[in-house]
Order: C-alpha cells, then structure tokens, then sequence
C-alpha cells in the first residue's frame, strides 16, 4: 500500500515543551512521513518575561532537546518570516500547532498563517483543559462570573490525554534543511537570583505524583497556608505545557473535596483564559471601567511606597515575606498573591497594573491572563472580583494563615527570633527588631481612605 502523506512537516513548539500527551505529534505523524521540530525565540515574546522565566524556558527547551534526541532546531526571529522560510526549506506541506489564545498569540499565528501562503497552519488542542471559547452561555455570550462558568465546564467535560511519546514522529535532523533561518544555540541560563524549580518533563512528573501522594486528600483544607507546602506548584509547568492540565485532571478522579477544589482551581485558569479570549482589553484596563475615576495616588510619596512594597520593607511581616518569597524563588503562595495585590491597591491606593507588571517581572509561572485577571479580582475591578469594599486586614491574613508564624520567619530574618504568632506585630514587641521598619501606612487609616474613594465613585 501506498503511503500517501506528505513528505515533511514542521511541529511548531510554543507553549507545549513536552513529549507526552502531546495531540500535535499525533497530527504530524498522520499528515507526513517525517517532522522537523522547530522553536522560535521570539524577542517580542523574551523581552517582556524576566530573567526567571527566560531560565526557565531555556532549561525546559535543553529538557525537551534531550527528549527528541537532540533533533529541535532552534532559530531567533520574528515567527511570520521563520516559519514559513523553514517550510520551504524542508518542503513542508503543513505546520502543525497546538492553538494560542492570547492576544499575541492570535495576532502572530494569523500573521504566520498568511505568510505561510498555501503551507496549511493546523492548529490541534490548546494548552487548556476546554478552549477558551468553548464555553459559553445558551445565547453565545461569555460567562463573567466563575460559579456559573465552572457549572458548564465541569458537565462539558475534557478529552483524555493523548498517548504520544518522542517515538510518535519520525524527526527529521535539522542539518538536513537547505537553507532558510540559520539554527542557534538555546541561551545560557541568566542566572536569574531566585532559587528555580528543577524543568522538564520528568521534574514536571516527579512533583505532580509527589503532590497526588502527599497533598492532594488534604488540598482543601491546606491549600491557603503558605507556611506549608501544600499545593502542586504546577503552575510553571502548566505556563510553558511542560504538563497539560488534561494530563493532571486524568489523575484527579473522585469527589472528595481534595480533588475537587483541586479541579476548581485548573478551571480558574480556563475561565481566565476565556475571560482574556473574549475581552483582550481586560490584560490592561479596568474590566469594570467605573474605576477609571478612582482616585489613584502618585508621585514621589507613592513611588517611595511602591518600592517599599516590591524590596518587602514595608513593615507588615506577612506582606514582607511574601514579597521577599517572591524575588526568592520567583513564585509567590495563592494566599500571599491576594494578600499583597489588596495591601497595593487599598492600603497604598497605587494602580492594581503597577503590581501586575512588577510580577511579571519576576514570576516564573507569570501568564497574563491568570496574572491580570487575579489583580483585577484583588483591586475589585475585574470580571467577578472581591467586592472593592472586602479589604484584607495584613496583619490578621498572617494570623490566620501562617498561624504559627513560620512563614514569616523563613523570609524575613530580622524576625527569626521572635517566637509564635507574635512575629505578625513585632511594633508590639517590648523592644522590635531594630533593623525591621515599621509599618509605612495605618491600616485602619487606609481602609476608611480606600471606601471613601470607593464611595466617591
Ligand atoms: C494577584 C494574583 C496574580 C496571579 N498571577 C498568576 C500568574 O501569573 N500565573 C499563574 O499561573 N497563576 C497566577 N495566579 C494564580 C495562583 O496564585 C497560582 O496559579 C498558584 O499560586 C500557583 O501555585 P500552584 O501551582 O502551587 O497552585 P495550586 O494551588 O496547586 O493550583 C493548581 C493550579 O490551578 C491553577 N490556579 C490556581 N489558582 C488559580 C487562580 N486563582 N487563577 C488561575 N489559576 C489558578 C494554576 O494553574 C495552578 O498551578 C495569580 C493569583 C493572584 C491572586
């Protein structure tokens, strides 16, 4: 029998840096004969990620390398001229890609569809459990509040994960192209300060099975105490698709309530995702524009304060060491997130976007849908946010969620001496730390300030 296929195909990674569970593979194998595996360093994508998630990248890209053999060609430039170059390099009929949704992502695969001029972009799965635009109301209309949208995807449900390893495509070697973008080296490390998680997909593996082991049962109850480690740190890998959110959920069965707050929290990050999908403006404006006339502050007051919040020296501890965690290890707790973003927006009435961009600044798991949209609900601007009027007390969120205080004294060690909770208020202390600040606002002041602007509104 006759084998119809085409000769070549390109398998495009982007957010996709795995082996397993990977749909693409699937679609290549059927479409040709043999794959060139292909990344682009984009610098309008490297540019804006931040020495941390650029590592991260660069480790995860030596990982997948490794995985195909030593058979991913890597090459620097703007996709739309790459990729269709290296199509006709290697005599591509087709490019195959797991779908981007982001408001880059679209812009640029479009433009590399056109480019591509015949070459067939086949776009197969997307790095979330149900695409973002899947789900919507009877009437068509995106869901804006998460309870309802939940409720629809738990019953539209998601695939099971496809089994591919590197042996489902034949991969072509990059030394066999003639011409087109010349292959790079994948770049040093930047060595970044903060202390990284281990990349690729077996470091991806090890924690996923060592959190469904040790944590999962007890995610619910756990899942708010950042003094523990007690929630999957999968979010860098679900960022860069070193795992796949289907791959996590196949492994979540069951109704307790471990496994379903877990399943909760994997469709947060659709319903972001969907909520960027139908609203691009929403990663950089007021989703609910009545806070376009919110009294901001600004000027050198405000900038001082703002610097204080990012170097964690504002003098409330659990701010502080989250802050600290933060530049540590370039990924903050949930609890700590939310925490912090109140802290910027009400207590220090700075715009929620000055936080957001400091964030993703530094985060290695940052991605703008879940990063905006998690600011947007902290500042009460977003699609179903905290009421504005809900404002985190800073000192009770560490009372009540690092109950023993051992999450302060790991980031800030002028108080590593202070014993048990008191370590939430050392300006109660007889004699406070000299070399830890005191607390750069009154929050009981700046609590009547934030509604009181609320209540100008
Ligand atoms: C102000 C703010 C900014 C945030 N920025 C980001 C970001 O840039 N990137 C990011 O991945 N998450 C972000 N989050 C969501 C959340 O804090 C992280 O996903 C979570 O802390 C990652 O740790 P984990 O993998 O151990 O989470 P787990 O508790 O183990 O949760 C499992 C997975 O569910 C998803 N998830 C959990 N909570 C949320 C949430 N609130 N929104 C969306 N997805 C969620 C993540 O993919 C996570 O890996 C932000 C939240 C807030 C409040």
């Amino acid at each position: 029998m006759s084998d119809e296929r085409d000769a070549t195909a390109i398998v495009w990674f982007r957010r996709d840096l795995r082996v397993h569970d990977q749909p693409i593979f699937d679609a290549a194998a059927a479409r040709a004969r043999r794959s060139l595996a292909v990344f682009v360093l984009d610098p309008r994508l490297l540019e804006p990620s931040g020495k941390a998630r650029r590592t991260f990248l660069y480790r995860s890209l030596r990982d997948l390398d490794e995985s195909l053999g030593g058979r991913l060609l890597v090459v620097k430039g703007d996709p739309a001229e790459a990729i269709p170059k290296l199509a006709g390099a290697v005599g591509a009929g087709s490019v195959h890609v797991a779908a981007d949704f982001g408001p880059y992502g679209r812009e640029r695969d479009e433009a590399v569809e056109k480019a591509l001029d015949g070459v067939e972009l086949v776009r197969t799965g997307s790095p979330y459990a149900v695409a973002p635009g899947r789900i919507t109301k009877s009437d068509g209309s995106p869901y804006k509040v998460y309870t309802p949208f939940s409720r629809a995807w738990t019953q539209h449900g998601w695939r099971a994960p496809a089994e591919t390893d590197a042996s489902t495509v034949d991969w072509m070697d990059p030394g066999e192209k003639d011409g087109g973008p010349r292959a790079v080296k994948v770049p040093d490390d930047e060595s970044p300060d903060a202390d990284l998680p281990a990349a690729g997909e077996q470091a991806a593996r090890d924690q996923w099975a060592a959190f469904v082991d040790e944590h999962l049962d007890d995610y619910d109850d756990l899942r708010n105490r950042p003094d523990r480690p007690a929630t999957s740190r999968m979010s860098v890998y679900l960022k860069y698709g070193v795992v796949h959110p289907r791959t996590l959920l196949a492994d979540v069965g069951g109704s307790g309530t471990g496994p379903t707050s877990y399943r909760n929290e994997i469709c947060f990050r659709d319903f972001y995702a969907a909520v960027l999908w139908f609203f691009p403006r929403s990663a950089r404006e007021n989703f609910d524009t009545k806070f376009d006339r919110i009294t901001l502050d600004s000027g050198k007051s405000a900038d001082e304060k703002f610097r204080a919040w990012q170097e964690g020296r504002t003098g409330f501890p659990a701010i502080d060491a989250a802050m600290r965690q933060l530049r540590g290890e370039a990924w903050m707790h949930n609890r700590m997130r939310m925490a912090v973003a109140s802290f910027l927006v009400k207590d220090l009435h700075l715009p929620w976007w000055w936080g957001a961009r400091h964030f993703m600044e530094l985060l290695v798991d940052g991605d703008l849908a879940s990063n905006q949209h998690g600011w947007q609900w902290a500042a009460g601007t977003g699609t179903d946010a905290a009421p504005y009027f809900r404002v985190f007390n800073p000192v009770t969120q560490g009372e009540r969620f690092d109950p023993q205080g051992d999450y302060v004294r790991r980031w800030v060690p002028e108080l590593a001496d202070v014993d048990g909770k008191k370590v939430h208020q050392p300006w109660k202390l007889g004699e406070p730390p000299s070399d830890y600040p005191a607390p750069i606002v009154d929050h009981k002041t700046e609590r009547q300030e934030a509604l009181a602007r609320f209540n100008a509104l």
